[in-house]
């Protein structure tokens, strides 16, 4: 830590990040009411280069592989500048550099994606806009293959204007968690005077991004007090969710721009993953449901990659 009673939080500037940061400070001072906490806004690649689609952001930035969101708030961190750095688990690489842990992850919220159209009852007919190539592949095989797709990128606010704003658009996908946070989530709603439906998609079908719904904290391993104050305030059930998630991306060896889903939750006593993986020049992913003990996360995430198999 900076001082002995100071922390600084780290985030990026959007209002979802924004929002997260602030529920990590509620959730720091709800257990220590003496701490003083600060926060510093930090300008990530990611959102700098609006001009390319996200998939080319690394590779034209410089960045050897991932993490274009997360870049300059680990520089922030080894420098200093910052205690912790708040991130959507999502956004951060599954394996992280000897440097860096992760010792908290807020409870979950939901992680399922959300279908926002223009009409109330969109059959897949038209076009959808989406930067994700996971949301891509699993639209087509949700919706079959006459669906066209347009780039998208932006934050969250931004996607549902742009989706009133291109009238040959019909629909979007946003993760429920990013909605919900901002308050901007309802079955029905309205974005510059134009009526907009949103209804989530199953997980069994459209399996979420590794992480989805998951708010992560990362600190400098070398940093014990930030380290025990974090743990302090993880949340056991979501942590093993995401190192089952986490796990299996790492066997697979998948970077964020991997066409995969892969969610882990709680049924009963259990912990069950499902995962659906898309190669190029198959239409089908690899898909597979595990479950298992909810003490051996990194197990259940070996046994995913284990079984997978074509669909
Ligand atoms: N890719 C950007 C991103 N990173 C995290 C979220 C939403 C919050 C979350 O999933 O925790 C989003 C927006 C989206 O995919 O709709």
């Amino acid at each position: 830590m900076t001082s002995k009673n100071t922390l600084i939080i780290g985030t990026r500037g959007s209002a979802l990040a924004l929002a997260q940061a602030d529920m990590v400070r509620a959730a720091l001072s709800a257990l220590h009411p003496g701490l003083d906490i600060r926060r510093e806004i930090i300008r990530t690649t990611g959102d700098r280069r609006m001009d390319v689609p996200l998939a080319d952001v690394a590779r034209v930035s410089g960045i050897v592989d991932k993490g274009i969101f997360i870049k300059e708030l680990e520089t922030a961190l080894l420098e200093g500048r910052i205690d912790v750095a708040v991130h959507s688990l999502k956004d951060v690489p599954s394996e992280l550099a000897p440097e860096f842990r992760l010792p908290a992850v807020l409870p979950r919220a939901a992680a399922e994606d959300v279908l926002i159209t223009k009409e109330p009852d969109w059959n897949g007919r038209g076009t959808l806009a989406t930067g994700s190539v996971r949301r891509r592949l699993m639209a087509r095989t949700y919706w079959g293959r006459q669906l066209r797709f347009e780039d998208l990128r932006g934050n969250v606010p931004t996607r549902l204007e742009k989706l009133v704003e291109h009238p040959e658009w019909d629909a979007v996908i946003l993760a429920k968690a990013g909605l919900e946070r901002l308050g901007l989530y309802a079955p029905e709603t309205v974005v510059q005077g134009r009526k907009l439906y949103m209804r989530p998609l199953p997980v069994e079908a459209f399996i979420p991004a590794v992480g989805q719904g998951i708010v992560g904290m990362e600190c400098r391993a070398s940093d014990r007090k930030t380290k025990e104050l974090l743990a302090g305030i993880n949340d056991v059930e979501t942590c093993a969710c995401g190192v089952a998630e986490r796990t299996f991306l790492v066997r697979l060896g998948a970077s964020c721009s991997t066409p995969v889903g892969v969610y882990a939750c709680l049924e009963g006593d259990e912990l069950v993953l499902r995962a659906a993986y898309y190669v190029p020049g198959r239409e089908e992913p690899f898909a597979v449901v595990v479950c298992g003990d909810r003490n051996a996360p990194e197990a259940l995430g070996i046994l995913a990659f284990e079984k997978l198999s074509p669909n």
